[in-house]
């Protein structure tokens, strides 16, 4: 079972470090975890995810499930030999994938029944598979089988989706426990846009006592503002002592947002997915590192940032290699993107122990969209 243990409080915002501690090690919070759904944070290999200082990454139990299946999993000692990370490692259940990926997914109180998005066989997801599942993974953290809802949702579709995920959180609790209670499992909070059945969501998963706790359904193409509202009511009624997670999120903006919120665990593919699409984030806002005016630029993608490519290459050069489709572009962009992103946190972790958090993150807005980029 987890240990989770709050350092420091924000004395004038709900921001506070702590430090989780699971099977593979200790996770500083705030944490900001990179994506490697398929058993690789895309284009970057485990060595270059530590010289970014990740600290935990996320896999996914839908797509490793449907390749490259329990059977490998198994043989090989499961996902964190498979891929040869010693670090933690946290596996969403697939609650989104049915929502965005598979084909012709069926909610029932049994489960989720489905079609694979990649050659169209049918599968049962049960509550208790998705924890087998992430067993057989091994994973660190792993997530109930909840159903995100597309936004918008009517009250009662957002109702019908809550109730599910609630009997599936206890019977995936139930199936967890029974099994020694190893690993650890989350509960994942939905309820849609509506405040009421957020706190309605949030009740009924904390009388399962969960060893920590997601914010599920946010990210999911709401409006900004709609996304902060809604976290900004639920996180407060988790409960404090525990780590609290808001999945899907986000820009750096969003990150530094939610830290005030009292959000002590993020996960988002932007750093690496946008690196793919030559979008590179610096202090100053995101630059597209294809735009013409960098063509001859000898300046790093960002003159504050220490990481690997900007010591070594100019955004000249880096243009060029993604101009013409150049393999090691991928690489290079996302090792730059995942650096600022877990360097943004270790700053925002180091300015809540000044309890400087309120000073810091003024100063990081006042930064953004500088016309000098
Ligand atoms: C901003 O990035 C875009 O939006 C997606 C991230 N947004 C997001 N919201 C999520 C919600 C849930 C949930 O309710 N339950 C479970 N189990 N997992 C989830 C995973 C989520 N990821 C990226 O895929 C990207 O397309
Ligand atoms: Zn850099």
């Amino acid at each position: 079972m987890l240990t989770f243990e709050i350092e420091k409080k924000s004395t004038d915002s709900r921001a506070r470090t702590g430090s989780i501690i699971t099977a593979h090690g200790e996770i500083p919070t705030p944490i900001f975890m990179p994506v490697g759904t398929l058993g690789s944070v895309k284009a970057v290999s485990v060595e270059e995810l530590k010289q970014c200082e990740a600290r935990i990454i996320l896999g996914n139990t839908y797509h490793l499930y449907l390749r490259p299946g329990c059977e490998v999993m198994t043989h090989m000692g499961g996902l964190h030999k498979f891929m040869n990370w010693d670090r933690p490692i946290l596996t969403d259940s697939g609650g989104f994938q049915f929502f965005s990926l598979a084909k012709l997914a069926k909610f029932s109180r049994e489960g989720v029944n489905f079609q694979s998005h990649i050659d169209g066989s049918r599968h049962l997801f049960t509550p208790e598979k998705a924890v087998d599942i992430q067993m057989v993974l091994g994973s660190d953290i792993m997530m109930s089988l909840d159903w995100c809802i597309p936004y918008p949702a009517n009250e009662k579709e957002t109702m019908a989706a809550l109730e599910k995920t609630t009997l599936w959180a206890r019977r995936g609790r139930d199936h967890w426990l029974e099994k020694g209670g190893v690993n650890n499992l989350f509960g994942i909070v939905q309820g849609g846009m509506y405040a009421h059945l957020r706190a309605l969501s949030a009740q009924q998963l904390i009388e399962l006592d969960f060893p920590g706790y997601a914010v599920g359904g946010l990210s999911v193409g709401e409006p900004t503002d709609l996304m902060y509202e809604m976290a900004d009511h639920t996180v407060p009624l988790l409960p404090h002592d525990k780590p609290r997670y808001v999945m899907g999120v986000g820009t750096p903006e969003n990150l530094v947002e939610m830290v005030g919120m009292g959000v002590d665990m993020f996960d988002c593919v932007m750093p690496s997915r946008n690196a793919r699409n030559g979008q590179l984030f610096t202090g100053r806002g995101t630059i597209n590192i294809s735009n013409a005016r960098f063509r001859m630029d000898e300046n790093p993608i960002d003159d504050a940032c220490n990481c690997y490519v900007c010591q070594n290459y100019s955004r000249a050069y880096l243009r060029h290699l993604y101009k013409t489709r150049e393999l090691l572009s991928y690489r290079l962009n996302t090792i730059h993107n995942l650096h600022y992103y877990l360097n943004l946190m270790e700053r925002i972790r180091q300015s809540i122990k000044a309890d400087q958090f309120s000073a810091f993150k003024k100063e990081f807005f006042s930064q953004l969209n500088h016309k000098e980029l």
